[in-house]
């Protein structure tokens, strides 16, 4: 875990009041976080909550979610509060699938609405623990970066 864990907070425009409803009762709790956020959000946040720690992004659709999901990859976020909106087509669709794709492979502790983020919130000493429970991507898939790439010379 980082020195703070770190948290992602993430939601799209019809879900952002939804996210900024969820912040205001985790306040204090939340405050012990770093918290990494979309371009968008993170400007909301900041207004709602200037006492939280806050890192920017870019926007979603502007590279936004592959800048979260790098950091996934490289052991640098410790959970992910994303509040898709499931009823209106994102441009980006295939950055928020490749996002939600890496924190699943990652076993990263992940909550896309209010009632499974209060339940990660209230179980703090579970979530973060995933990487000493399970293990990493590199280890669970040792057969298939294992596998042969040898050319056939035939
Ligand atoms: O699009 C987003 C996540 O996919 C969020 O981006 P914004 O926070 O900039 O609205």
């Amino acid at each position: 875990m980082n020195v703070k864990p770190r948290v992602a907070l993430i939601a799209h425009d019809n879900t952002k009041p939804d996210l900024i409803e969820w912040a205001g009762r985790h306040r204090a709790e939340l405050k012990k976080f770093d918290i990494v956020s979309t371009g968008t959000t993170v400007a909301l946040l900041s207004r709602s909550y200037p006492e939280f720690c806050l890192t920017a992004v870019r926007s979603g659709p502007l590279g936004g979610d592959q800048q979260v999901g790098a950091m996934i990859a490289n052991g640098q976020l410790d959970m992910m509060i994303f509040f898709e909106d499931v009823m209106t087509t994102q441009p980006h669709d295939v950055d928020i699938k490749a996002l939600w794709r890496l924190a699943v492979l990652y076993e990263l502790p992940i909550a896309s609405n209010r009632i499974t983020a209060d339940l990660l919130m209230a179980n703090l000493d579970i979530a973060f623990t995933y990487k000493e429970r399970y293990p990493h991507p590199e280890q669970k898939h040792v057969k298939y970066l294992r596998r042969s790439v040898e050319p056939s010379l035939e």
